[in-house]
């Protein structure tokens, strides 16, 4: 057990990484996976079923419960682990992102942001005061400041100006956050694509000090390329003993090239929310259930798979439950994703550790076909 949240790199390979970040909750292993929990759970999932995948850590997101149920709620039942039985480490995100891409009629201004509940129409302020005390009612292991993420595109002026704002509130993240030990506070980079800007907000989140460093403002439409171009400088702006965390990714092959760049922590609703919708991710490639391709085929999604979907379901009986709109289609199809995808993170962590991360790389990407497998 530790009091203090601690990052432990344990080989590189590369600029990728693998490493350890020890919590009081219990350890999280690098590069990680985390799954969302978005209003107290991950959708379709058991806790158990979603611990079972492999992932060390959730994610838990401040919009969604500070509208409902409300954290004041969460915090009189005991805090967010107990409410949603998940005893291993959560990171909670600061809510900045979702008011805007989430929340109507916003209002921003110095101090914060105003809006009204997509849920109801109530009026609701998110300051970086107010989100800390919702992170802290959550009981949040790792806590994460409140900033804007712009839309893309947007020029130059728009997003220094956005990055400067965040930057203030990130200071002001950190005040109101305070000395809590067993607790993590983790800064947001922001700039865009600029990578002056990207710089700018590097230094000025390294002069605050932080527990971790999370690259912001991407996966917002520029598409893989231009991330990876980000990617290939923004990491090793940060402080190179703290954890990267990139915020909102992605697909297999966009977290694939995200770790081969130095990034140690993810999160996307891709595998949950597309496991809704039919689409399986394989070693292979991507599956769509629904396709009448898949309905008289007696193979299991992903031969190599060893998940509940793989291991005792044909891809006939996922087709017609996904088709009939079961509810165990949206669970299975969720469980294989998140598994799959916690595979892919112990596979290379594995490979760096092995130094073997390129030939990793090279497997993953030739047994890759185009289109529906
Ligand atoms: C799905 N794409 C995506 N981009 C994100 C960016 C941020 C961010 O910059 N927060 N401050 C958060 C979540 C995101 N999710
Ligand atoms: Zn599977």
């Amino acid at each position: 057990m530790t009091d203090r949240i601690s990052f432990h790199l344990d080989a590189t390979d590369g600029k990728a990484r693998t490493g350890k970040i020890q919590t009081t909750r219990g350890a999280i292993r690098t590069p990680a996976f985390m799954p969302v929990g978005t209003a107290a759970t991950v959708k379709g999932m058991m806790p158990e079923s979603v611990r079972a995948t492999g992932a060390d850590i959730l994610l838990g997101n401040t919009y969604h419960l500070m509208l409902r149920p409300t954290a004041e709620r969460i915090a009189r039942l005991g805090g967010l682990h107990g409410f949603m039985n998940w005893d291993g480490p959560i990171l909670t995100d600061s809510g900045g992102f979702q008011v805007m891409s989430l929340g109507a009629l916003r209002k921003l201004d110095e101090d914060g942001v105003t809006f009204k509940s997509h849920i109801d129409g109530s009026k609701h302020r998110l300051t970086p005061e107010r989100s800390m005390e919702i992170q802290a009612l959550l009981g949040s292991d790792i806590v994460m400041c409140f900033d804007e993420c712009p839309a893309l595109p947007a020029d130059r002026d728009r997003i220094a100006t956005s990055m400067e704002l965040s930057m203030r509130w990130a200071k002001r993240s950190k005040t109101a956050f305070g000395d809590r030990p067993g607790h993590a506070l983790f800064g947001i980079q922001q700039g865009g694509l600029e990578q002056d800007l990207r710089a700018q907000s590097a230094d000025a989140l390294r002069d605050i000090g932080f527990d971790g460093y999370a690259i912001g403002g991407l996966a917002v439409g520029e598409g893989q390329a231009a991330m990876f171009d980000c990617l290939d400088y923004a990491p090793d702006q940060l402080p190179v003993d703290r954890p990267r965390y990139l915020m909102g990714v992605g697909k297999p092959d966009d977290i694939v090239g995200a770790v081969a760049r130095g990034v140690d922590m993810m999160d996307c609703v891709l595998p949950s929310r597309s496991g809704r919708t039919g689409q399986a991710f394989t070693r292979r490639g991507v599956v769509n259930i629904r396709n009448a391709r898949h309905a008289d085929d007696p193979r299991p999604l992903d031969a190599e798979c060893a998940c509940p979907a793989c291991s005792s379901y044909s891809r006939a009986y996922l087709h017609h439950v996904s088709r009939s709109k079961e509810m165990i289609a949206g669970m299975l199809l969720t469980w294989h994703n998140l598994h799959y995808y916690q595979d892919l993170m112990a596979g290379m962590r594995g490979a760096i550790a092995a130094g073997t991360f390129d030939a990793w790389q090279a497997v993953f990407h030739a047994r890759r076909a185009e289109g529906d497998v």
